[in-house]
């Protein structure tokens, strides 16, 4: 049953052992909103994202995905709403002894019973979505970092995921082609009404696409502001201001 809020986190703690990454985490990400989650480095952004995606068990809290408890769903359950999630990983994570379209047919041959032929159909217009028509046999290696972050794209989106949850999409890319795939990521939702995630301290990205955000502080270990990232940096907590204008204000 869909409802107004795909994912809504309620109080959540992450730890590893004693040490308590993150504590009494909330927010909520409407659908179709490009949602930000920043914070310097070692604040635990990548642990949210773990415990988001069904990789790392929250110390105390609830995750909803449209009001189920993704934590205390029955397996069958668990593993059905993470389909539903689409996930880019920071280096693009894909195998480096398989071509692009090998990478991108992977969830498709592991989670669906459709033909090869049909696979082949949608890996090759995944490729061509992200501007990677043509390059389908090509291997990860043989491309520029930004041609493999699209690739990563492609592979996230290979299952029609409605959210789309993005680590560091612009880390290693230089400035435009970056934005280029800030751009890209616009497209996919503006076309998909795809919900998306980004995990990122890249101010143009964050300021650029982001409708909502959170911030999560290393000091405090806790989230110190969540909203409008532009709004923010207008009239946010002292703090976020402080990280959003590289130190200057
Ligand atoms: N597997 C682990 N075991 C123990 N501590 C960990 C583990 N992974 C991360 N940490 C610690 O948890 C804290 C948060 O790490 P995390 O990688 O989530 O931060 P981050 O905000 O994603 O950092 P960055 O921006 O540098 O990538 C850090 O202090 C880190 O040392």
């Amino acid at each position: 049953m869909a409802t107004a809020v795909p994912i809504e986190v309620r109080n959540l703690t992450m730890a590893y052992g004693e040490y308590v990454v993150q504590h009494d985490i909330s927010f909520t990400v409407n659908r179709g909103e490009i949602f930000i989650i920043m914070g310097g480095n070692g604040c635990g952004k990548s642990t949210l994202m773990r415990s988001l995606i069904g990789l790392q068990r929250p110390a105390k809290g609830t995750v909803l995905y449209d009001g189920q408890d993704f934590w205390h769903v029955e397996a069958a359950e668990h593993e059905r709403l993470k389909r539903r999630l689409g996930v880019m990983f920071q280096g693009g994570a894909m195998w480096s002894s398989l071509t692009l379209a090998e990478n991108v047919a992977l969830p498709l041959g592991e989670y669906t019973n459709l033909s090869p032929h049909l696979i082949n159909e949608i890996v090759s217009f995944k490729l061509a979505l992200v501007g990677l028509a043509g390059f389908e046999d090509f291997y990860p290696a043989e491309l520029s970092g930004g041609m493999r972050k699209r690739a990563g794209l492609a592979r996230a989106m290979a299952l029609d995921p409605e959210i789309l949850i993005i680590d560091e999409p612009s880390s290693g890319l230089d400035p435009l082609t970056a934005r280029h795939l800030d751009h890209l990521i616009l497209e996919l939702r503006q076309n998909f009404g795809t919900t998306i995630i980004i995990i990122t301290h890249e101010l143009a990205s964050i300021l650029g696409i982001g409708d909502n955000s959170i911030f999560l502080d290393v000091q405090t270990r806790t989230m110190i502001a969540t909203g409008n990232p532009k709004q923010a940096l207008r009239s946010g907590d002292p703090r976020v201001r402080h990280f959003l204008t590289r130190g200057e204000a």
